[in-house]
């Protein structure tokens, strides 16, 4: 049986520093979906910086939150992590863990590096970059196509290609045009050509293999493997083009999006490609450990997906390129290969409210022009508020118009026809993905933007918030999730429903009974957000602990579990690094779920979950090349306890259209022995464990 050892120790003595850093910091340990949580005014969470409320007395302490921080040694000791069914209490543990010295000191210490802008050593991991991703295909496009293809590995040919001397190349003038094959489309979206005449790769935007194509060189610093070009005229089209029209027409220039020329399936496949070249190029990982790559699942919607956007505009520096002094500034984004700003009146793949929105933030920004100084990013972020019917007799004789008034819980009108989905959280998972019955757009006096869209049962209103510190809500599945407008939420509503479905599916490990005793009980949500993961995956486990840095999101995370009537989840605002420490919960029993940023999760992170060792992993990510960093870490383990293997591995289509692709891997825990092979491996030396 677990003892919290943060309770037996003689931890959190009260000093000046630490009363002086909960008085007067935004940072938030508190945990737990409280009863008491308050639910964030009209406005938002309070503005970073904004100083929290003094701690009250103890005398005045009515909650958990409220036990001022001379108290806390006495209070942790009051608490009891264990249910009387004898699970263990997610909310007590995260009280536990927020308070606990450790967290408290780590988060003094991010804080600090934070302000002082010092960045955690990388231990020279690769970062998963674009350019690192060109740098590995341009290598293996010339080693096909020069002699020194007998080189051994590709870390070698890399080497060597780097090793060319400049000599041996005549540098090719900036902004000189060349006729180019394209040959490959390269894991950035990008067309790479290779050209004899010049002994070197061109990246050329906005192709795909089989184009001949016009191509006029950037400049740039000189690259030893390839030139970046400006897209300059298609001369002869790819088969693969055929029947394919652009859904935009900024693309070809604007930078947002690289694969409108190719068919969604097409492109499905490509993402497929892309999965595969990350786990073979950047896991560091023998072919034999990595399983075939499973085919992409795509996104219901492949345009009119995206819920946020943040076009931009210049300042009005009069000596700025293409910028006049008094005109309305261009809003929209960069163009490729370029920090100029493109005029950009409507971009097809995002939703038609945030379109809306976008018309009227651009005349907002345009009506102020002669005050206009610096430039700035504008947020539009979609919401939702969704009606259900009771019951198709409760609606009859009455309008759906009529059904929303009487439905609108502002007013309280308890004898409604019609509730909010929170009120129904029985509803249909594949309600979001019917087709509207009908559709319609409408203003209210100010001038902004909703629409309605009406299905056999449910009435879907989106409006959209501009403001950063606005909420915004979102529904997937049969859960309904609140974040704060600037916090990170995914972008593609219509793919979530079935991406969690499908995580749900497969979240047990194959060869568990999950009705038997010993079946995963406990789930950790590592950078958890809002709760996407945590509150959707609950019903499958007793206990959910959840952690993210943005005590923004933890906020919207806590409120969320209480408003889906998720009562056994905590979550806590810290580093990621600080999620194993003191848990209880039984590895053999818990689930863990990454889904860090794009820069991946850090070595110390995945040094402590081989040490802890839960049975089962599930990593996402909209980085595969960073994931598949990590994922090598963890086959290979840290030579403590224990390491993962692939149990399986594919490609979730959140970005059509775009580049990106976002993976997900499920892994299974095995003892750590020696041996897994490095590459080069001799494809014999597997490790004992998994044979
Ligand atoms: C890709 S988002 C995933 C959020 C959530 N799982 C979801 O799907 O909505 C990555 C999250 O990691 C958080 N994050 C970034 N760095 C972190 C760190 N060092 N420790 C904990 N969380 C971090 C961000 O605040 C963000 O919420």
């Amino acid at each position: 049986m677990w003892r919290p050892c943060i309770v037996r120790r003689p931890c959190l003595q009260a000093t000046s520093f630490t009363k002086s850093f909960f008085r007067h910091s935004t940072f938030q340990p508190f945990c737990a979906n409280e009863p008491k949580a308050p639910e964030p005014k009209a406005g938002g969470f309070p503005p970073k910086g904004k100083k929290p409320k003094e701690p009250q007395s103890q005398s005045q302490a009515t909650s958990k939150d409220d036990i001022p921080i001379e108290s806390l040694d006495g209070y942790l000791t009051t608490l009891n992590p264990i249910l009387p069914s004898g699970e263990y209490d997610a909310r007590t543990i995260a009280v536990m863990k927020s308070r606990s010295k450790r967290l408290i000191e780590a988060e003094m210490t991010r804080r600090y590096r934070q302000s002082h802008k010092l960045q955690k050593r990388s231990h020279g991991l690769t970062e998963g970059s674009p350019k690192e991703v060109l740098v590995l295909e341009a290598s293996a496009l010339l080693v096909k196509h020069k002699p020194i293809s007998v080189v051994e590995d590709d870390a070698a040919n890399v080497k060597e290609s780097e090793d060319i001397p400049e000599e041996a190349r005549e540098p090719l003038p900036d902004h000189t045009e060349v006729e180019l094959e394209v040959e490959e489309l390269s894991s950035t979206g990008d067309g790479l050509a290779y050209s004899a005449t010049h002994d070197i790769v061109f990246v050329v935007p906005f192709t795909i293999p089989g184009d001949r194509v016009l191509a006029k060189k950037y400049p740039q610093a000189e690259h030893p493997l390839f030139y970046m070009t400006d897209f300059v005229k298609l001369l002869r089209p790819s088969p693969q083009r055929e029947g394919v029209t652009p859904g935009c027409k900024y693309f070809g220039t604007c930078s947002g999006c690289q694969l409108q020329m190719l068919s969604y399936e097409d492109q499905l496949k490509h993402k497929k490609t892309i999965v595969e070249k990350a786990f073979a190029q950047f896991s560091n990982l023998d072919p034999a450990l990595i399983p075939p790559v499973l085919d992409t699942i795509g996104s219901p919607l492949q345009y009119e997906y995206r819920t946020k956007l943040t076009p931009h505009y210049p300042g009005s520096s009069p000596n700025k390129e293409h910028i006049v002094w008094g005109e309305p500034p261009p809003i929209g984004f960069c163009k490729k290969n370029s920090r100029a700003v493109m005029d950009i009146e409507q971009c097809p793949i995002a939703t038609p409210i945030l379109n809306q929105g976008l018309k009227v933030e651009r005349a907002k920004v345009q009506e102020r022009t002669t005050q206009r100084r610096k430039g700035a990013t504008i947020l539009l972020r979609e919401s939702t508020e969704r009606m259900t019917t009771a019951s198709k007799s409760a609606l009859s004789g009455l309008t759906i118009e009529q059904a929303l008034k009487n439905g609108n819980k502002e007013q309280g009108d308890s004898a409604a026809a019609t509730t909010t989905e929170a009120d129904n959280p029985a509803a249909s998972v594949e309600l979001a993905h019917l087709k509207p019955t009908s559709t319609e757009l409408s203003f209210n006096l100010q001038g902004d933007p909703r629409m309605t869209y009406t299905y056999p049962t449910h009435v879907d209103i989106k409006t959209y918030t501009s403001d950063n510190r606005g909420m915004s809500t979102e529904y997937v599945g049969e859960f309904s999730f609140r974040s704060n407008a600037n916090s990170f939420f995914q972008n593609n509503n219509s793919i979530l429903p079935k991406f969690i479905k499908h995580v749900r599916d497969n979240c047990m490990p194959k060869d568990m009974d999950p009705q038997a005793p010993g079946r995963l009980k406990y789930l950790l949500d590592a950078y958890c957000g809002s709760g996407l993961f945590g509150v959707s995956l609950s019903p499958l486990f007793s206990s959910v602990l959840g952690i993210d840095v943005d005590s923004h999101s933890i906020q919207a995370a806590r409120l969320n579990a209480q408003s889906n009537g998720v009562p056994n989840a905590g979550f806590i605002a810290a580093d990621a690094d600080q999620l194993f420490a003191d848990v209880p919960f039984p590895p053999d029993q818990t689930m863990v779920v990454i889904d860090p940023p794009r820069k991946g999760a850090s070595e110390d992170f995945l040094a402590q979950l081989c040490q802890f060792g839960p049975r089962r992993v599930v990593y996402v990510s909209c980085n595969v090349h960073t994931q598949a960093r990590d994922i090598g870490m963890l086959v290979h383990g840290f030579g403590t306890s224990w390491r993962y293997e692939i149990e399986s591995l594919r490609g979730f289509d959140f970005f059509p259209q775009t580049g990106h692709v976002e993976g997900l891997c499920f892994l299974d825990r095995v003892p750590d022995v020696p041996d897994v092979p490095d590459v080069p491996g001799d494809g014999n030396a597997a490790n004992p464990a998994t044979e």
